[in-house]
């Protein structure tokens, strides 16, 4: 059975249309407005323990989405299920099946020590003594937060904060976890403790992980499935690794041959040779014809070669073809 469930979403907001200029605050109170459709007919659903990319170009819609399945933001129309739950109707109960990150903004008491914020959680949700001493020595191992817990969140660094906002998302072990950039602005180790943890969660828990990020490595290593919007509408749903073969067939070892070596010699069958301004000899292949192995085995057969690499599709490029094609 599915853990979310999405049909025919819509969300619309009314905006003053006002151009910039003097008095521009005051003037939009009274200008006419105009209707945005932030979230146009999304249908999705996702079973307990996968992990979604929900991604998209900046204003496609992702927050606002996930607004909506956390029940913060009521839908225009459309109905959304969690657990079998209307977030927006059954708040209490949905927040128990819940958590939540926004890479942009903290949910802990800024003032204070973690430790009060992640007591103060542990007493809203009833998680018992013995359970919570248990949790936050899991979560450590990851996370490493027993060596910041007395320190005000104020005071921490962005990615302390965002460790520490986690572990919060997850003290009363929510069945769903949805995270809005989780990884922006921190630095590589930071994101890969972040990763690490939410990879854990979801192996040991089978926690449900919805996730919006601009981060590359996010995706590759969180999301064996994507959906995809643009300007509010589903423009793709389906594995990472299928998204990256319609979208870029093709695929690239580069062999930089050696000295003396002579170029003309590193060629392979069904790969379409080209030389480089850099030296390099890049073999573009088809992989339903031919493997890298098999490219690299013959290229490497005739010629000496000082290094070899092979390019994989990349994401970026995904997206910016299927918006292309979205367009026309
Ligand atoms: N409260 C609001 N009032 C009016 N318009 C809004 C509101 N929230 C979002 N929008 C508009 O809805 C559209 C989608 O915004 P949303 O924040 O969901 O996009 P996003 O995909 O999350 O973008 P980003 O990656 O930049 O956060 C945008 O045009 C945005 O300006």
């Amino acid at each position: 059975m599915p853990m979310i469930e999405v049909s025919g979403l819509v969300k619309e907001f009314r905006k003053p249309q006002v151009t910039a200029g003097r008095l521009a605050g005051v003037r939009q109170l009274w200008a006419p407005r105009r209707v945005v459709r932030a979230v146009d007919q999304v249908s999705f659903s996702v079973d307990r323990g996968e992990m979604v990319g929900y991604l998209g170009a900046n204003g496609a819609g992702k927050s606002t989405t996930i607004k909506m399945l956390t029940g913060i933001v009521v839908p225009t129309s459309g109905t959304v299920r969690v657990d079998g739950v209307v977030p927006w109707a059954h708040r209490r109960k949905h927040a128990h099946n819940i958590g939540v990150v926004f890479g942009q903004k903290t949910q802990l008491w800024f003032d204070l020590p973690l430790r009060v914020s992640l007591e103060t959680i542990r007493d809203l949700y009833r998680v018992g003594p013995a359970e919570y001493a248990a949790r936050i020595d899991e979560f450590d191992e990851v996370l490493q937060i027993k060596d910041f817990l007395d320190t005000p969140i104020r005071s921490l660094s962005l990615g302390q904060r965002m460790r520490g906002d986690l572990a919060g998302a997850m003290l009363h072990r929510p069945q769903v976890l949805y995270l809005d950039e989780p990884t922006v602005g921190l630095d590589v180790v930071a994101k890969q403790a972040l990763r690490d943890f939410i990879a854990e969660q979801n192996r040991v828990h089978a926690t449900t992980v919805m996730i919006t990020t601009h981060d590359m490595d996010d995706i590759e290593q969180l999301c064996r499935r994507i959906v995809m919007i643009d300007s509010g509408r589903v423009v793709y749903d389906g594995d990472l690794k299928t998204l990256k073969r319609r979208y870029l067939p093709f695929r690239e070892v580069v062999i930089t041959p050696a000295e003396g070596a002579d170029p003309t010699s590193v060629r392979a069958e069904h790969a379409d040779r080209t030389e480089n301004s850099d030296g390099t000899i890049s073999l573009r292949f088809d992989p339903e014809r031919t493997s890298a192995a098999a490219v690299i085995a013959q290229a490497t057969s005739v010629a000496e070669i000082a290094d070899l690499h092979v390019n994989e599709p990349q994401l970026e490029d995904v997206v910016r073809l299927i918006y292309a094609e979205a367009e026309r």
